[in-house]
């Protein structure tokens, strides 16, 4: 992971973003600039986009209009190995954990290095397994099976997996998703530590407002299509809108 150098410079922008299915507008026109080392938060009910926008973020799907800058590449442009190489810049914790069942954690964790990174030394690949585990304290499940381990812990080694590329921007799909509020809050704390130790700049796609809270510098309320509010949460949730209240209200947050 890279030191923010310079915490002023913008590493995502995303400007007038459109994506429709059909007669479906999901996205109406987004706008957002993230600087290095910042986290925001993307709050929406289900099916608002969210899944959507990071997936144009990283090239997965394209958009209809706008433009998607992030690192400096224009996303829409990328192709082949230059998309490769812009994909280990930017981790992609997926919703599920997507661990693979039939290895374990060790070979989860080495898959991406083995596939992405040529020349590394057992002895590189086995530094790097432990002090991603370590990274996300983990380091005993080491041998274990993802069957033998808890929802929360499968997350964390989602994180781990995602984080042993050393990704310069870190995009999480609803991190808390199906997680009591305990082992929450553990996953709400490694996305900050993530964030404190190692200088990445987050996206964290949550309904959970206890995790924009938590993680957020800011929050972007993703309402009909668009960031109606983007800032500090308190700010964004003094507004008196309805439909922000509605949200608000809707889940208990402390
Ligand atoms: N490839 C696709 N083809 C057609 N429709 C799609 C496709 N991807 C997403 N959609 C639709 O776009 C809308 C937004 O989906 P998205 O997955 O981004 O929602 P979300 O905000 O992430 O929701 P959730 O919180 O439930 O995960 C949904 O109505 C979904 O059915």
């Amino acid at each position: 992971m890279s030191k923010a150098t310079t915490p002023t410079e913008t590493v995502i922008s995303i400007k007038g973003l459109r994506k429709s299915f059909g007669n479906l507008h999901v996205l109406r026109g987004i706008d957002l600039e993230v600087k290095r080392g910042e986290n925001v938060a993307v709050l929406g009910r289900s099916g608002t986009g969210k899944s959507v926008l990071i997936k144009i973020m990283v090239g997965l799907l394209k958009p209809d209009a706008g433009k998607v800058v992030v690192l400096g590449e224009d996303v829409e442009q990328l192709r082949g190995k230059e998309l490769d190489a812009f994909r280990q810049k930017v981790g992609f914790s997926f919703q599920s954990s997507a661990l693979y069942d039939s290895m374990s954690i060790r070979e989860n964790l080495e898959f991406p290095l083995v596939r992405n990174v040529r020349n590394l030394s057992r002895e590189d690949i086995d530094k790097a397994v432990e002090k991603a585990l370590e990274d996300v304290g983990l380091s005993q499940t080491i041998n274990q099976m993802p069957s033998e381990l808890s929802g929360g812990q499968r997350k964390r080694i989602g994180i781990a997996r995602t984080l042993i590329l050393k990704p310069e921007i870190m995009l999480y799909d609803e991190p808390t998703a199906g997680l009591d509020p305990i082992t929450s809050v553990e996953i709400n704390n490694l996305i900050n530590d993530v964030r404190e130790r190692l200088g990445a700049t987050s996206i964290i796609i949550t309904h959970d407002l206890t995790c924009a809270k938590t993680t957020g510098d800011r929050v972007a309320m993703l309402l009909d299509g668009k960031f109606e509010r983007v800032g500090p949460f308190d700010e964004v949730f003094a507004d008196k809108d309805e439909r922000i209240q509605q949200f608000y209200n809707y889940k208990f947050v402390d």
